[in-house]
């Protein structure tokens, strides 16, 4: 079926794992797991087939070097996963918009190239599929990029909390459009999310009733820096908070009893992201029960997995000629899908999605 062509806007640690990681699991035995994929094969295509035909990005640092180069240049602090070779793909100028907030201002300093024709770009390397890795709280900028998207008819992944595919006017637009989006906010291989909702959902489905939560995340990344502007995370936090909510539909635990949300900058953490979890509910004879368990992980490349599974299936979703938002995909891959389902369900409508056995 040859390869997935795909072309990433924000070059920082998530695209820094992704490219890695096609790297490092580019030959993986399709008959095998490996660590971190869900799928080494995904339908028609093998992780091997995605390939990188053109990046965009801001920084001064980053813009005009190869790909392989831009995702080890100026902020990004991941872990080194392999070496890529040269990908003979220069990073483009794109468009600010407000992709740069207070603290990446600070920080970076802006190329000062002029921003290239995202669309003509996108033509003109053919590409498949859209990668949306914006910094948070880029509402104008990842519309720009949706936008670019639908006029060239290109899938798009959206990886940021800025609500495009949940919302009726986007999801029209790329309906309209017959263009495939699978959105929004990407929901980590084993991250914060996933695991915050399996334990809300276990609550309730074991009688326990879930009074309060929260979720505290800290890290020291760019995105966390970034962060720390509060006015940026509206999107975020109702994604996340939503997230979690949603595995227990027949419970309202009221705003104060929850809070979910990014809670802090620690420069040392590098791109490792750190959750503190708990849950305070009542068992049995309104006897108290608590949980609180913290994660660790390195967070980029704890989404690339998702996101490569996500990219091939808004291909399959392009190649069969449909559009608009692919909720299978979707629900499993993305913390605010236009519906939520529980993981299991959006799991096996993956795979049904994968056989074709639903539309979308
Ligand atoms: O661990 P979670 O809650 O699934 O979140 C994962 C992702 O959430 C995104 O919103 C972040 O910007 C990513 O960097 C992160 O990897």
């Amino acid at each position: 079926m040859g390869s997935v062509r795909v072309a990433i806007v924000g070059v920082g640690n998530c695209a820094a794992s992704l490219v890695q990681g096609v790297e490092y699991y580019k030959d993986a035995d399709p008959a095998t797991k490996v660590p971190g994929l869900m799928h080494v094969q995904f339908g028609d295509y093998h992780v091997g087939d995605v390939e990188f035909v053109a990046a965009f990005d801001v920084d001064a640092k980053k813009v005009g070097l190869d790909l392989s180069d831009a995702i080890g240049a100026s902020e990004n602090n991941t872990i080194k996963i392999c070496d890529v070779p040269n990908k003979g793909v220069t990073v483009q100028r794109g468009h600010t918009l407000d992709g740069l907030g207070k603290y990446y201002r600070l920080t970076i300093e802006e190329s000062s190239e002029a921003p290239v024709d995202v669309v003509q770009v996108l033509k003109d390397q053919q590409v498949d599929v859209l990668v949306c890795y914006l910094p948070v709280g880029s509402e104008d900028a990842a519309k720009f990029y949706a936008q670019c998207a639908i006029d060239a008819k290109v899938a798009f992944v959206n990886a940021l909390p800025v609500f495009i595919a949940g919302t009726k006017e986007w999801a029209d637009k790329f309906t309209e459009a017959g263009v495939p989006i699978v959105g929004d906010d990407i929901k980590s291989q084993v991250g914060a999310t996933i695991t915050h909702r399996v334990m809300a959902k276990l609550f309730e489905d074991r009688g326990v009733r879930l009074e309060r939560t929260m979720q505290l995340n800290v890290g020291g990344n760019m995105d966390f820096k970034n962060m720390l502007e509060r006015d940026r995370l509206e999107s975020k936090k109702i994604s996340k908070t939503q997230a979690v909510t949603s595995q227990i539909p027949d419970r309202e635990l009221g705003d104060k009893n929850v809070h979910i949300g990014p809670s802090d900058y620690v420069a040392w953490l590098d791109d490792r992201k750190w959750a503190y979890v708990r849950l305070e509910g009542r068992a049995f004879g309104d006897v108290p029960l608590n949980l609180e368990y913290k994660l660790e992980v390195w967070d980029s490349p704890n989404s690339a997995g998702v996101i490569i599974d996500a990219v091939r299936a808004a291909k399959i979703a392009k190649d069969r000629g449909i559009g608009g938002p692919i909720l299978s995909a979707s629900s499993y891959f993305m913390k605010s899908p236009p519906v939520q389902y529980f993981d299991d369900e959006a799991l096996a409508n993956v795979e049904k999605f994968i056989k074709g056995e639903v539309e979308r």
